[in-house]
């Protein structure tokens, strides 16, 4: 997926070209860029500002739409009206996503659309936007209407509507103690989407809410969703804000460790648990963590050997593959369908020693009776998923752990689940030392 991004730079990557390319980057979009003004700024002060020729930004855009599907547009700082013009001739044909960020001074204080310049922004690059998302002070300056009891943010973004845009959504503007809304204007609706407000000024969170909403008009979402996915990113990325700089902090999308790194950093933590060895029973081990839904062992990560013992360690012998375990993601299965946020799994050796642990620990164990199997279960082989669906039924509350005593010839065991291989690790650290 290829998205453009239409603004300017931020050499400390907090806002502008910078943050996009980072935040895209962090969805998978190929970010292709069209530099309108170098500005020095940093997270704690604004210098100053050069708007680029309008012919350096026009051979930019020609540049890009020669070569490249362009499947979405975002357009934040646009300094003045030369390049505005430059702006709309190149996009007004197209029939992509477009989202107008309208930014007029930057947290720090800076000019970011010199003030004459403010009509030919309504004249020509508002009419471009699919969604408008202003914040309140950008939304009085575009519209010259104070948002007040006469005025409402409906009288606003109907005036903001009449200029072009198709919808418009007025950012912060219902603010109290805890909580932040935005006001929306679509063709023939409007709503307010509101989230717990974060006691943290940022710098980009602007920024990072537009580039939101594009990626997922781009993936074929409608305004109403692709306005509450964008919030939520939006609301992650403040709440993981850092301080990279001396000043305020930048909006940050935490990395998600795919499956596969999180599985093996815990099992290799697993391996080194010190008298882990004790735990492994005659089976062996296996770890397994699923994808969200998972439908059938092929979508469980398991270990396609084992986690064996040898001595006094245990070492894994095998690889991570998905469909590598059998017994233990079947049982995830089982538990995951009833319980979706249990993603993870392990099988530990029966001992009278670790059942006294759990019993003591604030756990919710739960077990079953291998000798109530009913004769066609053990017929259809689906003793794993019988075992494990009536100790759920035996629980007032998702187990954290589930054993059964064994049967003739068969080896008793204990299951630890948890949401994630991170989240087992702190519970196995509670049984077995
Ligand atoms: N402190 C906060 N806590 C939670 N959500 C916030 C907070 N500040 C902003 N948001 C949300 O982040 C999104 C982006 O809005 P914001 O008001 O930051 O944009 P902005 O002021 O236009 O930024 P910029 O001028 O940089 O483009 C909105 O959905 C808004 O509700
Ligand atoms: C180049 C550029 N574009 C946009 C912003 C607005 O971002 P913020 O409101 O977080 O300062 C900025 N400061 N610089």
């Amino acid at each position: 997926m290829n998205i453009l991004s239409i603004g300017g730079s931020d050499p400390s990557s907090g806002a502008g070209i910078q943050s996009d390319i980072t935040m895209f980057s962090k969805l998978n979009v190929h970010t292709l860029t069209a530099i309108t003004a170098i500005t020095s700024q940093n997270t704690s002060s604004f210098g100053i500002v050069e708007p680029v020729s309008p012919k350096i930004l026009k051979k930019q855009l020609e540049s890009l739409f020669s070569d490249f599907k362009i499947d979405g547009i975002k357009i934040g700082m646009v300094y003045n009206a030369k390049l505005m013009k430059v702006i709309y001739q190149q996009l007004k044909k197209l029939k992509i996503p477009i989202v107008v960020d309208p930014v007029i001074k930057s947290t720090t204080g800076g000019k970011l659309l010199e003030f004459k310049s403010v009509k030919d922004f309504q004249k020509y690059i508002i009419p471009l936007a699919t969604v408008l998302t202003p914040n309140k002070f950008e939304a009085e300056i575009l519209s010259k209407i104070k948002i007040s009891s006469k005025n409402t943010p409906e009288t606003v973004a109907k005036t903001l509507q009449k200029m072009g845009a198709k919808n418009v959504v007025i950012t912060g503007i219902e603010e109290n103690n805890n909580k932040v809304s935005d006001f929306v204007l679509e063709k023939n609706s409007m709503y307010m989407i509101s989230d717990e407000k974060i006691s943290k000024i940022n710098h980009g969170s602007g920024c990072t809410y537009s580039a939101a909403i594009v990626y997922s008009l781009v993936n074929k979402k409608n305004i109403k969703e692709s306005l509450y996915f964008a919030k939520k990113f939006t609301h992650n990325s403040i709440k993981n804000a850092k301080k990279f700089g001396r000043g305020i902090p930048i909006t940050n999308i935490e990395n998600k460790k795919s499956i596969e790194e999180e599985l093996s950093s815990a099992i290799t933590k697993f391996t080194k648990i010190n008298g882990i060895y004790k735990n492994i029973p005659e089976c062996q081990t296996n770890f397994v963590f699923s994808k969200q839904k998972p439908k059938s062992t092929k979508d469980v990560l398991g270990i396609s050997g084992r986690i064996v013992r040898a001595g006094k360690n245990v070492i894994v012998a095998g690889n991570l593959e998905y469909g590598g375990s059998k017994h233990v993601a079947t049982a995830l299965l089982a538990m995951n369908k009833k319980y979706p946020q249990i993603c993870s799994a392990i099988n530990l050796k029966y001992q009278n020693e670790t059942i006294s642990k759990i019993k003591k620990s604030k756990l919710v164990v739960s077990n079953y009776d291998r000798n109530k199997e009913p004769q066609d279960v053990k017929n259809k082989g689906s003793t794993i998923k019988w075992g494990i669906n009536s100790a759920i039924k035996n629980s007032k509350s998702c187990p954290d752990i589930i054993y059964h005593k064994g049967d003739f010839g068969k080896e008793p065991m204990i299951i630890v689940f948890g949401n994630t291989p991170k989240n087992i690790l702190k519970k196995i650290s509670k049984i077995t030392r």
